[in-house]
């Protein structure tokens, strides 16, 4: 049952149920980004507790809430809280509210998240507007598209060479705030919860990422699989390590790059999330109108 067609349906009836208006557009607010709420008028608040089959969130800066209400003139859900792999969820339970916002009606994801820089030329506050997208857990079987396919939420083998919407992305780029230095990019996502070694993190640039983090890449699949068009925009909250660690090896006399950089942790993303999160705010309400358009891919 878990994050099966039924649960998804049972949980999207309960919520119709209830809905002064089926959304059209979903945001998953990544960690420390669920302000992005507050740009919604007429909301509707549900704990994720209430809502039948929805997994609890259980990291800090996830509050576990569902917000309906209407982002510039069209209805929209806000997902304050998404669910990691490595909070123990199987990949079928991480991507259950987005297909449950699917069956709803929604035609539009718009996938937040906070990541590590890799690309030299992002910094935190930065914003990478999401090109396309290494899955390294799907590419190790752990996609949310193994197993049975239930063809009710999409095909057996869905493309992903059009993960993200192109032409979304490239209003994104246009409509950002200058404060947040917007640039496509491509995103690596990981298994976690450990931040990444000097070395993973050498190997995540030679595979050619841009930023790195624990989410995303099994929704986006999950949502492309039922024919949803994909935004997706990961706000840079720190430098994942540097290139530089060879000359502490063999003695080479300096102090090394773990010296030079403080190592990444939770606070300091959530903070710098939550200082970005005041320019995403405006990004999303002159994003508004657009994402109201269009039907599903
Ligand atoms: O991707 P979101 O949910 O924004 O969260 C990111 O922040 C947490 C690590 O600080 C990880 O969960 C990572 O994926
Ligand atoms: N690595 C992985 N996930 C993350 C990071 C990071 O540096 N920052 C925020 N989420």
């Amino acid at each position: 049952m878990e994050g099966s067609y039924e649960a998804c349906a049972e949980a999207a009836a309960w919520l119709r149920a209830r809905l002064q208006e089926p959304p059209r557009v979903a945001l998953v607010c990544g960690s420390g980004l669920g302000a992005l709420a507050q740009e919604l008028t007429d909301p509707q608040s549900f704990d994720y507790a209430d809502i039948p089959h929805f997994p609890r969130s259980t990291v800090q800066g996830h509050a576990g809430r569902l917000v309906v209400g209407r982002l510039g003139a069209g209805p929209c859900a806000v997902l304050q809280g998404r669910f990691h792999l490595y909070e123990g969820y199987s990949p079928a339970q991480v991507v259950m509210p987005v297909r449950t916002l699917a069956l709803l009606g929604v035609h539009t994801l718009v996938l937040t998240n906070a990541a590590g820089a890799l690309s030299p030329g992002l910094a935190p506050g930065h914003l990478l507007v999401i090109r396309d997208h290494i899955d390294l857990p799907g590419l190790a079987g752990r996609s949310p598209l193994v197993g049975p396919n239930d063809e009710r939420f999409g095909p057996r083998f869905p493309a992903m060479t059009d993960g993200y919407d192109p032409a979304l992305r490239r209003l994104a780029l246009a409509l950002a705030p200058p404060e947040l230095h917007a640039r496509p990019g491509v995103y690596v996502g990981v298994g976690g919860p450990s931040y990444e070694t000097w070395a993973e993190c050498r190997l995540l640039r030679r595979l050619g990422a841009d930023a790195v983090g624990m989410s995303t890449v099994s929704e986006a699949a999950a949502a492309r699989h039922c024919g949803l068009r994909v935004l997706g925009l990961s706000l840079i909250t720190n430098a994942a390590p540097g290139d530089a660690d060879e000359e502490e090896e063999e003695g080479g006399g300096g102090a090394g790059p773990a010296a030079e950089a403080a190592p990444p942790g939770h606070e300091e993303v959530l903070a710098a999330a939550q200082e970005g999160a005041r320019h995403l705010r405006r990004l999303l309400l002159a994003l508004a109108p657009r994402l109201a358009e269009g039907a599903r891919a």
